[in-house]
This record gives structure tokens, C-alpha cells and sequence, in this order.
């Protein structure tokens, strides 16, 4: 590493109307190094590195990139410069190919000669030197989740830059991905590149950083190298307290049958099979989780479920009646609430205000409505609430919740759910986006709901969430159930072998 800092962040400033994004924030990075940054949701993390990358301009301050100040327009202008960013939401076009996608309106030289030859010649290049396994025919609908993600980070090095920033990269990888991520970043790092990494996620900030920056209330309040810290400490370092990860449980024994599954079978959008045949039952006042690799057909269930996607065969039984194959309006109003996988397609509407997403569901009822009226008041008032108990860092209730930071959208969403009072709540993803400190609160209301009697089905890929707070463990593989385990008397790796299909275990529950 040189000397003098490669990326210099001083005294920035940024505000949106009254919220101060960064509040005279400075940083400096070094060439060749990874450079975690760890903060609460609405910290000003991607705010910050909008603003290196020129998505978002300054009010105030100065960049300083290679020596030299710069004021970037456009995340074009800083791609020029060799700064690139891949988003929390990926920017690509659906229905056209990786080289397609690479040479759209970026006014590179190779679209200029127009020889896609050569654009696929060197996304073939780039995609065997870093083991990306990317395709430059593919169509981007036809990838998932974690290839797309790969598409975007190849996109970043085709057009050549010295400094990558990844916000939450690994917040919808799977395991297995996220492993090939962090090595790939620890590749990009010996090629002399230099990485930004923004996570929630401390055992890969420790495993992957030379050195951890923690941002509160828009600045960088401590800067760490990895060698001298630990997770709890960085956790405390974010919250201002340390942060329970053991959380107390009443043990009363569950109640009576609130959802059961009987053999249903459904397909994915592309038409293949996904849902093979699952039963389950979730009874009031326990918590039952499933495991899995994502991309086994835990998202296809959680949509058949809650009327999202069509149901092949096989019934849904919810307080005794039939719900398969309604319509998500009527399952919603059956006292099911549901806290989606994707909350940009199934969870919220960006541009509407906190109040009208915590009412998308109720906004004819009572006490929201009355006469056919809004009760306006009622609304703002049960929002204003919402936002002080899940400390949702937001301006007011009248704000499109599009403007608040992804952590923050998903608490309100979390909150609106288990607001409704249902008597079950099916979660896909729960953490998704929530710093450590709201996951406690959060993971503690989950608990709450148990006691109170709800039925909670946890769809999750975080096995340390699902053994903090499940009361029963089914693995999913292939979409099938292909076991229970008591999580109390289940080791983490037992979990690994059975969610990589290996059924011949002795923890493997009958
Ligand atoms: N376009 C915008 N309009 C209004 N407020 C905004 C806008 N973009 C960001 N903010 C606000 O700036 C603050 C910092 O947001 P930022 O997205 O940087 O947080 P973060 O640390 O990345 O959080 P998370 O961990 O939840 O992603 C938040 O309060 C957010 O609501």
C-alpha cells in the first residue's frame, strides 16, 4: 500500500431537505486494500458512496481521487475516472444479453467501432480471469440473483476501474456465493485494485477487510484495522451497546394448528417444477423456520402461499379453512401477514408515503376509514408510532418511503405486519438490509408475536437467525422438505450437510 491515501473523503456534506445524510463526513482509503464500512440502517453509507461515484452531488466538502479533486456529474463521469459502484438494486436491462447491457449508452470505444466481437472477446477475457462464469450472450431474465450480481460486477471491470464499490453485495447471495465474492474481491485486491465494502454481515467484514470503517449520524466515527478488533466490538462500535444474540424465550408449549400444507406442488415462473409435493404445519405460539440454499424453492412457496403464484396441486389450510389458489387480497384479509423476500415488488410502493404503505392493505377499513373516507389523523397517528417503536429513521409519515434507506424500508414493512395482528405471519428474509442492532429488536417482536399465540414461518437463508429465534428447523432441498431438526440440539454444520441434500444423519428428526 502507498502512502499517500489513494481516495481521500474530506469534511462532506449532504442533506435532503431536513435529513443530514453526511454530516461533515471524511475518509481515506488506500490502494490495493479492502475497506469495509459497517453503520445502523440510514447511517449515510450509500449515501457517501453515491457521492464517490457521482450518482449523488455534494453540498459540501471535497473528494480527493488519486491526488487530484474531483467533482463528478454522473457515475459516467467517474467511471472515466475509474471509480465504479454496483448498487444495492442492480441497473441492468432485463430483456437484453451481458455484452448488450456492457455497451448501452456508456459511450464506450468499443461501441463506437461496434465490434461486438471484440466486446464479447473481452467479457469472455475478464470472466476467466476472476472466475465469474458470466456469458456475454446471456440474457440478463434468464440469470439469477447471483449471477446478475456477477454481470454487474464484471460490467464495473470491463469498463476498467482501479476503485470498486459494493453496497450490501452479499445481502441476497447465498452462501456458496458469497464465499466465491469475497474471494473475488481478495483477487481484485492482489491486481491492485481497491474495494469498498458495505455490509451488515460481521463475520465476512472480519474474514475480508484490511480495514473497517463504522459511519453513525452520517460520519466516520472509528476506523479499525481487522487485526485489532473483533465482531463484538465492532458491534458495539455501530450501536453505542453491546448486542444480545441470545435471546430469552417463554417456554410454553405450542397450541393448536394454525396453517397446514398438505402435498402442494407449484412451478417457478420459467414453468419448471419448484414446489415438489411439501407438507408442513405451523401451530400457534411457535416459530418454524426453513433452511435452505436459496434457488430451492423457498421463494416459489412463500409466493404460492400468500396467492402470489399459481398453485399446481396440494391445499393450504389456514384456522381450518381453505385458502388455496385465493387471491393475495383474501389471504391477507384471512389474518396472514407476510413480510416478502423482495419488498420492492411485493412489500412496498416507492413512491407513496410511509403512511399509505402502512396502510396498502387496510385503507378501507377500520379505524383508517370510515363512510368511505379516510380518517387521516388515525393513519398518521398509527404510522408516527410504527416509526418510534422501530426507531425507522425517516423524516415524517408524509415521506415517499422510497427516500429512506433500505434498512429503514424494511423495518416498516416488518412493523406494518406484525401491526396487523394476524394469527399467522409468514417471513421470507427477515434481516434483509437490517443493521444488528434493529435485528434484535426486531428478532425480540418475532418472539413476542410466539408468546402472544401467532404461527411464524421463517423462511430464511441466515442460519443464525433461524437458530436464535425457531422453535422447529425444516430443510429445504429441491423443493422438498427433506428434514426436521431441533435447533437446541442441532450443530450448525449438521444444517450445512442436510441443506446440501445429504439425508443420512443421525440429528435428522423422524
Ligand atoms: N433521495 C433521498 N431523499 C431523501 N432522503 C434520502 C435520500 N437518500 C438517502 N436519504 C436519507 O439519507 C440517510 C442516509 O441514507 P443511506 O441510504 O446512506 O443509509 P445507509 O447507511 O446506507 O443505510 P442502510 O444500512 O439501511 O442501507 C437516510 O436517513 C435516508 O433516508
Amino acid at each position: 500500500m502507498s502512502q499517500k491515501p489513494f481516495l481521500r473523503v474530506e469534511n462532506i456534506r449532504k442533506r435532503f431537505g431536513p435529513i443530514v445524510a453526511s454530516d461533515g463526513v471524511s475518509l481515506e482509503i488506500e490502494q490495493g486494500e479492502i475497506h469495509s464500512l459497517l453503520g445502523e440502517n440510514g447511517a449515510g453509507k450509500s449515501v457517501l458512496m453515491s457521492m464517490i461515484c457521482g450518482m449523488v452531488r455534494p453540498d459540501e466538502g471535497e473528494i480527493v481521487f488519486k491526488g487530484q479533486s474531483v467533482r463528478f456529474n454522473s457515475p459516467r463521469e467517474a467511471i472515466r475516472q475509474r471509480i465504479g459502484m454496483v448498487h444495492q438494486h442492480f441497473m441492468l436491462v432485463p430483456n437484453l444479453t451481458v455484452a448488450e447491457n456492457y455497451i448501452l449508452g456508456q459511450g464506450s470505444p468499443l461501441r463506437v467501432i461496434n465490434d461486438m466481437d471484440e466486446v464479447h472477446a473481452k467479457i469472455r477475457e475478464l470472466s476467466d480471469r476472476y472466475a465469474l462464469d458470466v456469458r456475454p450472450d446471456a440474457i440478463i431474465e434468464d440469470l439469477s440473483v447471483g449471477e446478475q450480481q456477477r454481470v454487474e460486477i464484471l460490467k464495473v471491470l470491463f469498463h476498467g476501474i482501479d476503485l470498486l464499490i459494493l453496497d450490501e453485495p452479499t445481502a441476497v447471495l447465498t452462501p456458496q456465493e458469497t464465499d466465491r465474492l469475497l474471494s473475488l474481491m481478495g483477487d481484485l485486491a492482489k491486481d491492485g485494485k481497491t474495494v469498498v465494502f458495505i455490509s451488515h454481515k460481521l463475520d465476512e467484514v472480519m474474514r475480508v477487510s484490511n480495514r473497517i470503517g463504522v459511519m453513525r449520524d452520517g460520519r466516520v466515527v472509528h476506523t479499525v484495522n481487522v487485526g485489532e478488533t473483533n465482531a463484538r466490538e465492532l458491534a458495539r462500535m455501530m450501536v453505542g451497546r453491546d448486542v444480545r444474540m441470545e435471546l430469552p424465550r417463554s417456554p410454553e408449549p405450542p397450541g393448536h394448528i394454525v396453517l397446514s400444507v398438505d402435498k402442494l406442488t407449484c412451478r417457478a415462473e420459467t414453468g419448471l417444477p419448484a414446489v415438489r409435493g411439501v407438507s408442513l404445519y405451523v401451530r400457534a405460539g411457535e416459530i418454524v423456520g426453513i433452511a435452505g440454499v436459496s434457488g430451492n424453492g423457498q421463494t416459489e412457496l412463500s409466493l404460492a402461499l400468500s396467492g402470489l403464484l399459481p398453485v399446481d396441486s396440494g391445499r393450504v389450510i389456514l384456522n381450518g379453512k381453505d385458502i388455496t389458489g385465493l387471491d393475495p387480497a383474501r389471504i391477507n384479509a384471512s389474518s396472514f401477514s407476510h413480510i416478502p423476500e423482495d419488498r420492492h415488488k411485493h412489500g412496498i410502493v416507492a413512491s407513496m408515503s410511509l403512511s399509505e404503505n402502512t396502510i396498502l392493505q387496510r385503507y378501507d377499513q377500520k379505524p383508517f376509514a370510515s363512510r368511505g373516507m379516510l380518517n387521516r389523523g388515525v393513519i398518521g397517528e398509527h404510522t408516527r408510532d410504527l416509526i418510534k417503536r422501530f426507531r425507522i429513521k425517516s423524516r415524517d409519515e408524509d415521506q415517499p418511503i422510497g427516500a429512506l434507506s433500505g434498512g429503514n424500508q424494511q423495518k416498516l414493512v416488518v412493523a406494518r405486519e406484525l401491526a396487523r395482528n394476524p394469527d399467522f405471519i409468514l417471513v421470507n428474509q427477515l434481516a434483509r438490509g437490517i443493521d444488528i442492532g434493529a435485528m434484535e429488536f426486531v428478532m425480540e417482536e418475532m418472539l413476542k408475536q410466539r408468546d402472544n399465540g401467532r404461527a411464524i414461518l421463517l423462511i430464511s437463508t441466515e442460519l443464525e437467525e433461524l437458530f436464535a429465534i425457531c422453535d422447529r428447523i425444516l430443510v429445504m432441498f429441491h423443493g422438498e422438505i427433506l428434514g426436521e431438526l431441533p435447533p437446541d440440539r442441532t450443530r450448525l454444520d449438521e444444517l450445512g450437510l442436510l441443506m446440501a441434500g445429504q439425508t443420512n444423519q443421525p440429528a435428522l428428526a423422524s
